[in-house]
């Protein structure tokens, strides 16, 4: 029988190797990936890859930019070897194509995965950068133009999950942070939902970052909640 899918991704938020490869170490065994993002990336560079990663890596850095620029980082960064790899949908369909054709067609390449509304934002937020729908809407907008220029997932939030299966069914990948196990600090997070609720709505994957990199007990943190989620 095939191993169940761990939907559990643990966000290495630090730009400390040391402390870097300890977090993997402890959590990399609860999780179906680990997320390396722009604080370790911008501190080591392809150097974060060099730690023994026992699972595959996310690698998150957004890019948004001209479509050519965003082409050269994505081949830059394929021998990597990202299972996935994050841009802006906002950045346009010719900039999604570009990255999506950048990523090839080898059985290992990485998927492209555009980010919607970033789970920090909410309406009011929204409407401060001249857009007047809610955050929702904008998602489903940033959604279909993602889908339909060749990402193969989204990154959304938990509120916007069951709206966007709805409409696109269950073939895209939603990778979904802004996660809080109930009872834990939201910080910074503004569309927000336990680990439960999220996979309940449909999500492929959760990412978690600081309620478990920031607990006494960062092992532990990342087998409760992927305890909670199977
Ligand atoms: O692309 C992401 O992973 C991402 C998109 C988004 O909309 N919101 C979001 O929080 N993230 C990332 O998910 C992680 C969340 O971390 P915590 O808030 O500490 O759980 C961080 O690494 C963020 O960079």
């Amino acid at each position: 029988m095939d191993a169940p899918i761990k939907r559990l991704i643990a966000a290495i938020d630090t730009p400390d190797a040391a402390r870097a490869r300890e977090l993997i170490g402890a959590v990399g065994p609860h999780c179906g990936l680990i997320k390396l993002g722009l604080e370790i990336f911008s501190a080591l560079g392809p150097a974060a890859f060099e730690a023994p990663l026992p699972c595959p890596v996310f690698l998150d850095v957004k890019l948004h930019d001209i479509p050519n620029t965003v082409a050269g980082a994505v081949r830059a960064l394929l021998p990597l070897r990202p299972a996935m790899l994050t841009i802006h949908a906002a950045g346009g369909g010719a900039m999604i194509e570009a990255a999506r054709k950048a990523a090839g067609s080898a059985d290992h390449r990485p998927l492209i995965l555009a980010v919607t509304v970033l789970t920090s934002i909410d309406a009011r937020d929204l409407a401060a950068t001249g857009i007047a729908d809610d955050p929702c809407a904008q998602v489903l907008r940033l959604a279909h133009l993602a889908l339909a220029s060749g990402a193969d997932g989204l990154v959304c939030s938990a509120d916007e999950i069951a709206v966007l299966r709805d409409e696109f069914g269950p073939a895209p990948i939603l990778v979904v942070p802004g996660i809080r196990p109930a009872g834990s600090d939201v910080g910074d997070q503004a569309r927000i939902a336990t680990p439960q609720d999220a996979i309940a709505r449909g999500a492929s994957y959760i990412v978690v970052g600081r309620p478990i990199t920031a607990a006494a007990d960062p092992a532990a943190a990342a087998a409760a909640i992927a305890g909670s989620i199977t």
